[in-house]
């Protein structure tokens, strides 16, 4: 069976593409430099599932350590997670964000050029699309003007692994741009572990649900959607692991080529739907208070997920409920993330 390369595979979403992976039969390698993760993210991984993850600590920026891996491993695919994420941080930080996200994928594919290697599943954004210039969003929607850094290191490595296809035909290349991730593995042993205090809704939602934060801040009750609030399209983290396994199908039948699917379930939600789905689905009450609009919020951003359909066979299976419960089971049980 193919040996998959997962870069980033301790984090969130990597976490949950192991399990769904390694449930479809996959062997699987990891490597991760623990920045925003830890390996007991793995461990549980293998507890879920039976089954063995070959895990490697090391940075994509370290250039004889990845050509050490796949010196050691036959590496049929690889997945790339690995990168920062803060969309915030990277406005005040954007030499690291560009460096790590820019400097360490084009390590990574050089490295896999060498070794012959050159199939390649992306994580990409639907933040490539910016305002959206219409909604539902189709993948023939063009880019937008992207607010910070963070999305910038998206919008360019979606080029910059289109041009290696453009330079060398064999390149298979998967461009999934995924929407707003939230719930957990069903099990609620892994899930989503932010450090410090959450920027992303789902975590502060649950935060105040388990006692952690006091009280959410609602950005925004001004905005052109039907109750004021910014509309997304949140996608369950299982569902979207399942969107890599069935890229990687697609992928082995194909001789070449640049694909790109948005990943979402093409439902939009206002942070209110969210937080009202969450209390009702958990019986709880969230306190929450209306702040000012966070600056680079679009007021909606919801995708038409057919493509993915067509072409890969892939459909989300679980609605909102879903991903509140899983969302809470994760936290509740597991209060302190991955630190007993
Ligand atoms: N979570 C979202 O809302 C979302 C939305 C769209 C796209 N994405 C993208 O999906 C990918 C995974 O996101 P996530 O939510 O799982 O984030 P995450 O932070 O949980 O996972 C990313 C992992 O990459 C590792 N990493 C970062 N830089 C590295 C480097 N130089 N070398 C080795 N490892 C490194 C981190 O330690 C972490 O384990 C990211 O590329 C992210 O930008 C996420
Ligand atoms: O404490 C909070 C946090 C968020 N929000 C709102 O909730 C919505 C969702 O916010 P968030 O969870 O931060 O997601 P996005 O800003 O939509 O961005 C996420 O989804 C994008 C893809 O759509 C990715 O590119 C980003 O990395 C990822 O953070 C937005 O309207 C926010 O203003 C609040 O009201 N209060």
């Amino acid at each position: 069976m193919a040996t998959i390369l997962v870069t980033g595979g301790a984090g969130y979403i990597g976490s949950h593409t192991c399990v769904e992976l390694l449930n479809a039969g996959y062997e699987v390698v990891v490597v991760d430099n623990l920045c925003n993760s830890c390996k007991e993210s793995l461990k549980r991984v293998e507890e879920i599932t039976g089954k063995p993850v070959t895990f490697y600590e090391a940075d994509l920026l370290d250039e004889p350590a990845l050509e050490h891996i796949f010196q050691n491993e036959k590496i049929d695919a690889v997945i790339h997670f690995a990168g920062l994420k803060a969309v915030g941080e990277s406005v005040y930080k954007p030499l690291e964000y560009y460096h790590n996200n820019i400097t360490g994928t084009l390590i990574l594919c050089d490295v896999m050029r060498r070794h012959g290697v050159k199939n390649i599943v992306f994580s990409s954004s639907a933040t490539v699309y910016g305002d959206p210039a219409f909604i539902p969003i189709t993948e023939e929607c063009p880019k937008g003007e992207i607010t910070n850094p963070y999305g910038r290191t998206k919008g360019m490595l979606e080029q910059i692994l289109t041009d290696l296809h453009t330079a060398d035909p064999e390149w298979k290349v998967m461009l999934l741009r995924y929407f707003n991730p939230i719930g957990a593995h069903k099990s609620g042993r892994i899930g989503e572990n932010p450090k410090g205090i959450p920027n992303n809704l789902l975590p502060y939602v649950t935060q105040v649900a388990v006692g952690k934060l006091e009280c959410l801040g609602v950005f925004g009750n001004d905005y052109n959607t039907p109750d004021g609030t910014c509309v997304r399209d949140y996608i369950h983290v299982v569902d979207l692991a399942d969107g890599h396994v069935k890229a990687l199908d697609k992928m082995s039948k194909e001789q070449g080529g640049v694909w790109i699917y948005n990943l979402g379930t093409g439902v939009g939600y206002s942070v209110l739907d969210v937080i009202h789905a969450f209390e009702e689905a958990n019986n709880l009450k969230v306190n929450y208070v209306f702040k000012d609009r966070r600056a680079g919020d679009v007021p909606a951003c919801y995708c038409d997920p057919s493509k993915a359909e067509r072409e890969l066979g892939w459909k989300a299976k679980n609605g909102i409920k879903e991903m509140c419960e899983d969302s809470w089971r994760w936290q509740k049980n597991n209060p302190n993330g991955y630190e007993e």
